[in-house]
């Protein structure tokens, strides 16, 4: 368990407190030969406790000192006695979220998945044993929600960015691209959407009005520009306050601030409501990933140029991650993803973000009224340098290992941060960027062929956006209102990131997301006091072995290596710089 943290923002919980007596006669140990001890996946020294890392001298009698964990201790020897601790040497490990996924009756036995889906984390006094018994989360009995009586928790469209302007054609470069009959379009489908929201604005007046949509596309230039205005401000409140004895609620900027604005909007139908429904935080096996993604959207918030007014389901193909099973041919393992303007959580200066009702391939269901989870969806504004970025951002996920995405226990000793950290995710869990499959059965990609483009003059598109699906993890952050354990845990994201060889290429407070934790326990129990944070936001990321493998391809990495890599290692620099901006980080003792 991370440790608690103090009322005294000041304060430092997670400090290396203990100290490891050298035998005055012990060798010389290098320090580039330490022993390796346990350690996390990414290579750091590790401690499952605060009390499991010591100062040590490499050079007995020496006061230059490094941090040890107590696995590197045993492995030196030196004075290490095993019966002087009170529990076992583990390794880390995964601590799984609360389970919202489950599998349907009758095929309890279909997963190979270990541990098996829908176990409660037991924690870590019983999950390290040799054999654990799991206790897999009970099916309980959904009383549907009168839905009006309920608050959303997402805010409504900004008036700015709801304008139903549709984008310029002139300049588009055209693809003969007409979106088809999804081939598993469902009841749920968009005409029962828009009467039901029809219905919805009789009860509920104007504000109705806008969240139906007309036929337009829902994302514009001038939404664009308006989401430019707020990006910008956001960066710009990262400036100290004075008030440090903040509540914990106010360390995410906007959290009170959405809430408050639900009261008037319409209900949505069931399958496109996110009321109830739990949010997506555990990994999808591989084995019940999406293949095929029907996204249903009778708003058009993915901008399908539709044949008649009624705007039919879309189908849409995983591109990443790719899995060998994806060679097997195997009957497709279908989604349904369910959007709708009303559930938008946020607007970069590339894109808006939804919070998505998702019905899982089955038999993966979930543990609520109508089996669906809700996962953050990303769609590009119809420019190209929009969907540019957005299909980077797949890439960037795509390289991500999974252990960056799961929370692990312990804590870790991340250079040059010398207080430990909790060996937490990085970044939200990936569950898939997808793009959109035209009438002849083709993906509709957008290829970067647009020499004459650029941000300040890209075109507009009139295909659909990419869709890239990953976990939803709360708010942006406000690091002038952290404790200086936070400060430090946020800053030691970027440097693991860094470690990686993954630059962000954004690297503002907005990008970096604060949720109640811990998610091992179910989302009433979670606290601000015990938070979880992530950075979000890849459409400039780039990974140090995607120039290498170009620069291989070239046939000239041999020569160019040297400077590609100094431009790199810039880049990281640069960036760590402005982390240290942005989260407020001391020069040093950070
Ligand atoms: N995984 C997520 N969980 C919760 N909210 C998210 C998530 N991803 C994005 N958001 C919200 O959506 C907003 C826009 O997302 P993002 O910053 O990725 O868009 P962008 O257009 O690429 O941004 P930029 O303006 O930096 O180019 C974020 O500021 C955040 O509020």
């Amino acid at each position: 368990m991370p440790a608690k943290d103090t009322k005294n923002p000041k304060e430092r919980i997670r400090d290396v407190r203990l100290w490891w007596e050298r035998n005055p006669d012990g060798p010389i140990i290098p320090r580039t030969l330490p022993p390796a001890g346990i350690r996390t996946m990414e290579g750091f020294v590790w401690g499952h406790t605060l009390e499991h890392l010591f100062w040590i001298q490499r050079i007995p009698k020496v006061n230059a000192v490094t941090i040890w964990s107590r696995s590197m201790l045993e492995e030196l020897g030196e004075g290490y006695d095993e019966h002087q601790w009170d529990e076992p040497l583990v390794e880390p490990r995964a601590i799984r979220p609360w389970p919202v996924l489950k599998l349907t009756d009758g095929h309890d036995n279909v997963s190979s998945t270990s541990p098996p889906i829908g176990a409660i984390d037991g924690g870590c006094a019983c999950e390290h044993a040799e054999q654990v018994e799991y206790q897999i989360r009970p099916d309980e009995v959904y009383v549907k929600v009168k839905l009006e009586e309920v608050d959303s928790g997402v805010p409504p469209e900004p008036a700015s960015a709801a304008s139903d302007k549709k984008p310029e054609d002139a300049g588009s470069k055209d693809t003969d691209v007409q979106m088809i009959d999804a081939d598993a379009a469902t009841k749920d489908g968009p005409s029962q959407l828009a009467s039901e929201l029809a219905l919805a604005e009789d009860k509920e007046g104007t504000a109705a009005k806008e969240a139906v949509g007309t036929e337009d596309a829902s994302m514009d230039e001038g939404a664009a520009s308006a989401a430019d205005e707020s990006a910008t401000s956001s960066a710009d409140e990262s400036a100290p306050s004075e008030d440090e004895s903040a509540s914990p609620e106010d360390l995410a900027s906007s959290a009170k601030g959405k809430e408050k604005q639900t009261a008037s909007l319409p209900s949505l139908p069931e399958g496109y409501s996110v009321i109830g429904l739990p949010k997506l935080e555990e990994l999808i096996p591989t084995e019940f990933f999406p293949d095929v993604l029907i996204v249903h959207d009778p708003e058009n918030t993915t901008n399908q140029q539709k044949k008649d007014s009624v705007m039919t389901p879309i189908k849409y193909i995983r591109q990443s991650p790719l899995f060998k099973r994806d060679e097997e041919g195997s009957e497709p393992r279908v989604a349904h993803l369910y959007m709708a303007k009303q559930n938008r959580i946020g607007t970069g200066n590339h894109s808006y973000v939804y919070r998505a009702p998702l019905t899982l391939p089955a038999p993966l269901s979930a543990h609520s009224s109508t089996g669906q989870v809700t996962v953050a969806a990303k769609l590009a504004y119809p420019r190209c340098t929009a969907h540019n970025l957005l299909r980077n951002e797949g890439r960037v996920y795509d390289t991500f290992p999974t252990h960056i995405q799961e929370e692990y226990c312990g804590y870790n000793i991340v250079p040059q941060c010398r207080f430990p950290v909790p060996a937490t995710a990085i970044v939200p869990k990936f569950y898939g960027y997808y793009l959109p499959v035209n009438e002849r059965g083709e993906v509709v990609d957008h290829r970067p062929d647009h020499e004459k483009c650029s941000e300040r003059s890209p075109c507009t598109v009139n295909w659909p956006s990419p869709i890239l699906l990953m976990e939803e993890c709360g708010e942006p952050v406000e690091p002038s209102k952290f404790t200086i354990d936070q400060r430090t845990e946020c800053f030691s994201l970027i440097l693991r990131l860094h470690y990686l060889e993954i630059v962000q290429g954004s690297f503002y407070v907005r990008n970096i997301m604060i949720q109640p934790g811990p998610l091992t326990v179910p989302p009433e129990k979670r606290s601000y006091d015990t938070p979880s944070f992530r950075i979000i936001d890849f459409g400039r990321g780039e990974s140090w072995e995607w120039h290498l493998e170009t620069a291989r391809r070239h046939g000239s990495w041999r020569d160019s290596r040297e400077k590609i890599r100094r431009d790199f290692m810039a880049r990281v620099g640069d960036e760590l710089h402005r982390a240290r901006k942005e989260l407020l980080i001391d020069d040093f003792g950070f």
